[in-house]
């Protein structure tokens, strides 16, 4: 599945936003994907995921036993990347802000666990959902992500792969170019928000 092929999903499934966007890390932006409309359809879903499972073995990280994603935005994906690889798929969920396993869920010593993100900017929700893994003993041999905005810069801890780098700009709040600060932003995204931190 190339970029192309990527973008068209997500275009097509009215996911390419343009405005001025608040991410999850307070960086602004003019475009947003707005994976969850790319969710809500099961079979493109499954085209995206069964690439990414491709990718994973491929890269090397095919003994994966369990996938972990980051709620709410990693759910999804996280589960139909694990469908294609035949593993479970498990979440970590925020308790007071904090990413923690979701209750009820358990990671064995011999388990090799991979982070599956849907979008990653600045890879601060993979940080945070790895170190959650970490401080109880799991095994993280990598993370994967749909679309990385980075385009190779975020630094998550582990190994990243990634279906498609998809570069896109993004400012913090006191450096915003004139045609970006003229527009009312909007936040999208989970975090900080309902005692969200
Ligand atoms: O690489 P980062 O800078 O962390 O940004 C990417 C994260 O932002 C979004 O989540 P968000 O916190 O908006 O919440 P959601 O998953 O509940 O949509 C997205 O799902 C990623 O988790
Ligand atoms: O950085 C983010 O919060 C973010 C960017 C994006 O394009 N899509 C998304 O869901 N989150
Ligand atoms: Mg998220």
């Amino acid at each position: 599945m190339t970029k192309d092929d990527v973008l068209a999903i997500f275009r097509a499934c009215g996911a390419l936003l343009e405005g001025h966007f608040i991410l999850s890390s307070g960086l602004r932006s003019p475009l947003f994907l707005q994976k969850a409309r790319v969710f809500q359809y099961p079979a493109e879903t499954e085209k995206l995921c069964k690439a990414l499972a491709e990718k994973i073995h491929a890269d090397g990280f095919g003994a994966v036993t369990k996938v972990v994603s980051p709620a709410i935005g990693g759910i999804i994906p996280g589960y139909e990347t694990a469908r294609q690889l035949g593993v479970p798929a498990l979440y970590t969920e925020r308790v007071d802000g904090q990413f923690e396993l979701r209750r009820g869920f358990e990671i064995a010593p011999g388990d090799q666990v991979i982070v599956v993100e849907d979008i990653v900017s600045t890879g601060l929700s993979i940080r945070e959902c790895v170190a959650a893994l970490q401080a109880i003993g799991a095994n993280v041999i990598a993370a994967a992500c749909l679309i990385d905005r980075s385009a190779g810069e975020a630094d998550v801890g582990v190994p990243l792969v990634s279906l498609i780098e998809f570069k896109v700009p993004a400012y913090p709040a006191d450096q915003l170019p004139p045609e970006l600060a003229a527009i009312p932003p909007v936040k999208p995204g989970s975090r900080g928000i309902q005692g969200v931190k």
